[in-house]
């Protein structure tokens, strides 16, 4: 199956429980959930006039929105080409799964590759069973409660973006009827916001849960 990237690069994974982490990310173009604050916004529309060779997205792109069709061949034979050494692939996106990722995704694992998915939540998580799946659950945008529920029991890790108590009080309400053993929960601050990661941290001391900063925003890496 082909899927319409918009970029591949070679970083450190910055976010929640693989921070640190050697990865190839591989980011689909296209959502439709509309974040006020997406860090991603060139990634929401999958327009005829942006579409270019698969060559030219095996690197970042970060504000034109580009994308090329690919299938899991492809990218790794890519990967190959580009002497990339990381053995974890995060597909990330735009939402990746928009898409059904059960292709791609065992054909990352077939060729030896730990694979994770970062994921909205507001659409069906398709995808093989070894995958980690991280949901970062948009609230109160399409797709509605069935499909987040589904996301956020297949989720091994729960990653919620914060601003306010408001979020975290939100976040309480979806989980209240989640069964949460053997998942990881962390808080994000949105945008660096100093308050906001004040308040993450307070609450993750508070509750035992972690703290995500977007740690290649401090780095100035892709
Ligand atoms: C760009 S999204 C792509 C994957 C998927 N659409 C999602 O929202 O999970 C990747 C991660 O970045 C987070 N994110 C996006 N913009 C952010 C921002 N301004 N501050 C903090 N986290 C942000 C999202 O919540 C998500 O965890
Ligand atoms: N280094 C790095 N880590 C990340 N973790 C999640 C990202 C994303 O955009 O999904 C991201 C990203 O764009 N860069
Ligand atoms: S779901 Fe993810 S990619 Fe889509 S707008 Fe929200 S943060 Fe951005
Ligand atoms: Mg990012």
């Amino acid at each position: 199956m082909n899927y319409p990237v918009n970029e591949v690069f070679e970083t450190i994974q910055g976010e929640g429980c693989f921070t640190g982490v050697p990865a190839l990310f591989v980011r689909l173009q296209g959502c439709p959930v509309g974040c006020a604050w997406c860090d991603t916004k060139q990634t929401w529309d999958v327009l005829a006039d942006n579409k270019v060779t698969p060559e030219q997205v095996i690197t970042v792109d970060g504000t034109i929105g580009r994308w090329a069709n690919h299938d899991g061949a492809s990218l790794i034979t890519a990967f190959k080409a580009k002497g990339f050494t990381a053995k974890h692939i995060v597909l990330t996106g735009g939402e990746p799964c928009l898409y059904d990722l059960t292709d791609i995704t065992h054909d990352f694992i077939a060729a030896g590759y730990s694979v994770q998915i970062e994921t909205s939540g507001t659409f069906e998580v398709k995808c093989h069973q070894d995958v980690w799946v991280t949901v970062s659950p948009k609230i109160n945008m399409k797709g509605g409660y069935k499909v987040l529920e589904q996301a956020l029991i297949r989720a091994n890790e729960i990653k919620h973006p914060i601003a306010t108590q408001n979020h975290i009080d939100e976040l309480d309400e979806l989980l209240a009827d989640i069964d949460l053993s053997g998942k990881t929960i962390c808080l994000q601050p949105i945008s660096q916001k100093v308050r906001a990661t004040e308040l993450a941290m307070k609450t993750c001391i508070a509750r035992n849960w972690r703290l995500s900063i977007q740690t290649h925003k401090y780095l100035n890496i892709d």
